[in-house]
Parts: C-alpha cells; structure tokens; sequence
C-alpha cells in the first residue's frame, strides 16, 4: 500500500528526509493552493503537512475522505479545525519544542528594536535622513517586563529577560507564586502585570478564553507609555483597540509578528510610526524549520506505519514505556466492548469500564478509548477509531466513567464493562492469561471461560436435563458445528447460560429457531 502524502505550506526539504526516506510513500508538495484546490485534492491524500498558512477548515476535512492524520510542523494549531479532524477520525500532531528558541529569540529582537527604535531609524536613514533627535530610546534595564503566557516561549524569553536585567513578571493560569520565585520572577493577576509593566509580550495560544484578551479595558489598565510586542497570534490583541491606544498615546510602541488576517498588503496599524512589525516570522529560522519538519516526519511516519506519534492534539500522549505495558491488553478491551455491546438489546446510556489487577496500576486512558471504539463500531462501523471514539460516545449521549478497583476475582488483572441502558444493566469482565491471550470470564453474573474470537452465542435458558442436547441437535440441524461450550447457572433448576462458538456466522433466522425450545429464553449471536 502506498501512502499518499501533501505537504502544503513551505517545509525544510532537510527535515522530511525521514519522511522521503520511507518506502510506500509518494509525497505531493504544492504549496500554493487555493482552499478550492485544496478542497478538491484532499481526498487522494492520507497525511497533510502544513504551517500556520494553510487553513484546514471543516469543509476541507468533511471532503478529506482518506485523511488520517495532519501534521502541523509548528505550535499553534488555530489553523485546524480540530474538533473536526476529531469527529473525522483523523489525528492531529504538532511539533511543540523546535522553534521555541527561534520565537524566544524573535521576541527578544523585537523588544530590543522596539525600545531603541531601530526599524524607524533605519528606515529613516534608508530615505537619507539623519535623526539622531527623533529616535531617542529607553534602556531595558531595571524596566518591567509583563509575560502575558507562561510556557515554552514564555518562559524563554522571561529568562532571556532577566539577562537584559530587566525585571519580570508573569501571568499564566498555570503559575503559581512558588514556581514564579524559583524562576526568579514576579508573580502577578492579569490586571497586576498590566498595570505593572513597562513592556508587555503575549506567549498564549488563541483559544476562545484569549481571543480579544487583550482589548480597549485592558488598554485602559496598563501603564501610560507601556510598549505592547506580540509574537504569539494574531486577534489576541485587538488591532482596533491598539490602533486607539496608539492615537491616544496610551501605548508608545508595538512590535507585531503576527495579525489577525495574514497574510495583508494592508492593515492601518502599519501606518503608525510607532507600530514595527515583520510578517510571522517567529519561527522563521534554518534551525526551527529544521526541527518542526523533522519532528512532524518523524510523527506522520510512524502513524502510517502503525506507531505511536510523540506529539499528538487530539488524543492525551503516552510515553512509550507505559504505551509498551498497556498496548497488550487493547485487544481485550476493543473485544468486551464489541461483545458487550452486541448482547445489550437496547441503547446504551452509561458505560462504566472498572480496571482491577495489574491494571489498576496502568495508564488506562488509552484501554478506555479502545473499549468504548469497539462498542461503537459495532453500530457506527469502522470510521470510528481512537480519535473520535470518545467524541462520538459524548455526541451519542454515552457518559463514560473509568474506575480502579481492588476486586480481582482470583484474577492476575481484570477487566469490567458496564452498560446502562433504560431497560437494566449488562455487564462483560475479561483478563489477559499469561501467555494464551484475551479470554471472557463472565458475562453478568455468569462464570465463563470464553476466547473473545469467532462466532459467539449467547443464550439465556432454564436448567433442566435434556436443553443442553435438544440445542446440539437443533443446531445440527443447520449443519452448525459447535466448536467450543460453556455453561453457568445461578442456582439448580435456575437461569443459566450457555455461550458457544461455532463454526459459521449464523443468520438472525437462523438463531430464531434455537427459541422453539421452550427452556430458552433469549438467543443472541455475535461476530467478534
Ligand atoms: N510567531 C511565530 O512564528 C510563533 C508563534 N508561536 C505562538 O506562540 C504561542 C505560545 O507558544 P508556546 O510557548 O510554545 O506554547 P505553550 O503551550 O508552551 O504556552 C502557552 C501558555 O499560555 C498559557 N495560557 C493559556 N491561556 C492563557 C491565558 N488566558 N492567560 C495567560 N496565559 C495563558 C498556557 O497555560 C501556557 O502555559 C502560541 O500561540 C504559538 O502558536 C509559536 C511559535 C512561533
Ligand atoms: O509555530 C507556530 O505557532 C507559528 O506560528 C509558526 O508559524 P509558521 O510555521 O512559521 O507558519
């Protein structure tokens, strides 16, 4: 099978080596596509690699009928449509470590530029003007620097910051007052930093909580003179409450990287003297794009070849040594959940999935998504998988709950599964035997001892001599050869179970005939 790759925005040609150096790949790069164009191509491709340029949008995904994973050879991921690519089924990665130093550094640049006002005065002096009057600066040093975003970036260039001997102080809904201290760093509000500082550099994500976070109230707050650099996104900051700002000499400097519609020919911040700016170059180094573009090679390659990726989304990442302890049992969960859910008549409103044993020492995330993707498959089919498999249990209106408990039944691990559905509740345990892989031990109350494989029946009977052949016979009948039984009652002369393999798939007709005995109860027949 060949594996149709796009590459869609400007890549370092030296970072997907490890991409190119695969077999079965056949990669396109086309990097100056219209979204039409785009919308059009996308279904021939099963992995797209893009920048912060391309806008993956849900009209792109609902066409890209063979997309499995985007790649997204940078940080922020405002460019994707996530909650659709989940819905989709398709994975999500970045690459989040490669150009942290390149942003850092960027910034750093900016704020340096900025503060001695060295594009204005080269411009200046590019149009033989010699002003030496016009472009007085301030120092950096014993100023304030207020770090809007805490995390890679800004933590970089806190640190790069305090080099400068300027003073910092930081907001972030992740700091607390005693990581600011072991950084050697101030600890303030939102409301505290903006009020406090000389400068002030954005380091968020654009998210719904950021977007216009920084708006004509937050202006209002910060110091008169304050100088504003923003490397992180544009429409964090609002550009029509800068621009006032400016007018209103509230604000005497901004540095800008990015903006909220790129690319432009024209924005009227730009007009401003005191507006320097350059078009989203952050990450614009031989050594980031370098990075990025290997870091995505290295993740698209492994997921087509059915690996784990480092760097995912839209799905929590798990270090591999965990990955290498959990990853036997995902066959036994897929299989209870598909079983469970086949013997469940009615529509499941609550899954309860309990990790006992060895288990309940595991990072069982991940079982989770693989148990509740194989009681959706059974009805919604193969599109679902390890991305969407909670999204659309959620969509479904399936609570799922995951619980550890102590309970082990005598077993070295064990697995439950739990529905809830209006008309009762159905449950399904499995273990791992050493050696001999999945098996079924219970079904409800039942004891059983089944390989999770094959065509499985499942029938509810009264105990009484006699049922157990009449079945055989019946089944004969229909030239259906059993190929391994087991039974379990509650009490003698009680309800009981019978679960067989068989050899065939057998029709719903044909698992009808087998209620003609007036001991069974109910008959249920599932492929797994
Ligand atoms: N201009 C450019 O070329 C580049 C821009 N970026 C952008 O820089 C930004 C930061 O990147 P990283 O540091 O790598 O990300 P990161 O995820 O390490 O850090 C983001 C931080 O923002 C914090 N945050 C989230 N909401 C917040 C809020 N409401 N107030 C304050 N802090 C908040 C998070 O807790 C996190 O610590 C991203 O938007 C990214 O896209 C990144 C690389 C290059
Ligand atoms: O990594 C990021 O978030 C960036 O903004 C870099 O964008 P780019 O890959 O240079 O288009």
């Amino acid at each position: 099978m060949t594996f149709h790759i796009l590459i869609a925005d400007p890549l370092s040609e030296e970072g997907i080596q490890p991409l190119r150096s695969l077999e079965n790949v056949n990669i396109i790069t086309d990097t100056n596509l219209t979204p039409d164009e785009l919308g059009e191509k996308i279904a021939d491709f099963d992995a797209l690699l893009v920048r912060s340029q391309t806008q993956v949008t849900s009209e792109i995904i609902e066409k890209a009928t063979n997309l499995k994973i985007i790649a997204r050879a940078g940080v922020g991921v405002d460019n994707i449509d996530l909650n659709a690519a989940t819905e989709h089924g398709i994975i999500v990665v970045n690459a989040p470590n490669g150009n942290t130093n390149s942003a850092a550094e960027h910034t750093m640049a900016m704020i340096m530029s900025l503060s001695r006002k060295i594009p204005q005065a080269y411009n200046a002096l590019k149009n033989h003007q010699w002003e030496r009057k016009k472009y007085v600066g301030v120092e950096l040093k014993n100023k304030t620097l207020g770090v809007i975003g805490l995390g890679r970036i800004g933590a970089e260039v806190s640190s790069r910051a305090k080099g400068q001997r300027m003073n910092v102080m930081a907001y972030d809904p992740f700091l607390t007052e005693e990581t600011a201290e072991k950084m050697g760093i101030r600890y303030g509000t939102v409301e505290e930093v903006l009020k406090a500082a000389d400068f002030i550099t954005i380091h968020t994500p654009l998210l719904k909580e950021t977007k216009h976070m920084i708006n004509a109230e937050a202006f209002q707050n910060m110091k008169q003179g304050v100088q504003i650099i923003n490397c992180a996104r544009g429409g964090i900051i609002d550009e029509e409450a800068l621009y006032d700002a400016i007018i209103s000499k509230k604000v005497v400097g901004a540095a800008l990287d990015v903006f909220e519609e790129e690319p432009f020919l024209d924005n009227k911040l730009l007009e401003l003297p005191e507006v320097i700016a350059t078009p989203h170059l952050g990450a614009s180094t031989f050594e980031a794009q370098e990075n990025v573009a290997v870091d995505v090679s290295h993740d698209v390659g492994t997921f087509l070849t059915g690996g784990l990726v480092k760097n995912p989304v839209n799905l929590p990442s798990v270090p591999r040594e965990i990955m290498n302890k959990i990853e036997p049992y995902f066959n036994l969960a897929e299989k209870l959940g598909s079983f469970l859910i086949g013997l469940t008549q009615d529509v499941a409103e609550e899954v309860n999935i309990y990790y006992s044993g060895d288990l309940s020492e595991l990072e069982v995330a991940p079982l989770t998504r693989n148990t509740v993707k194989g009681l959706l498959q059974r009805h919604l089919g193969d599109h679902v998988n390890d991305v969407n498999a909670l999204y659309l249990a959620e969509r479904k209106g399936i609570t799922v709950h995951e619980s550890k408990t102590t309970s082990t039944k005598g077993f070295t691990n064990l697995l439950t599964v739990e529905v809830k559905t209006k008309s009762g509740t159905r449950s399904v345990s499995g273990t791992l035997l050493n050696g001999m892989g999945p098996r079924i031990v219970k079904v409800d109350d039942y004891s059983v001892d089944v390989t999770p494989v094959g065509h499985i029946v499942v029938i509810h009977h009264k105990d009484q001599p006699g049922v157990i052949g009449r079945m055989g016979s019946l089944l004969a009948e229909h030239n259906i050869n059993i190929a391994t039984m087991q039974v379990d009652r509650s009490d003698i002369g009680g309800n009981a179970i019978m679960v067989l393999t068989v050899d065939k798939h057998m029709e719903q007709d044909e698992l009808e005939t087998l209620k003609q005995l007036e001991e069974i109860y109910d008959v249920t027949g599932i492929d797994l």
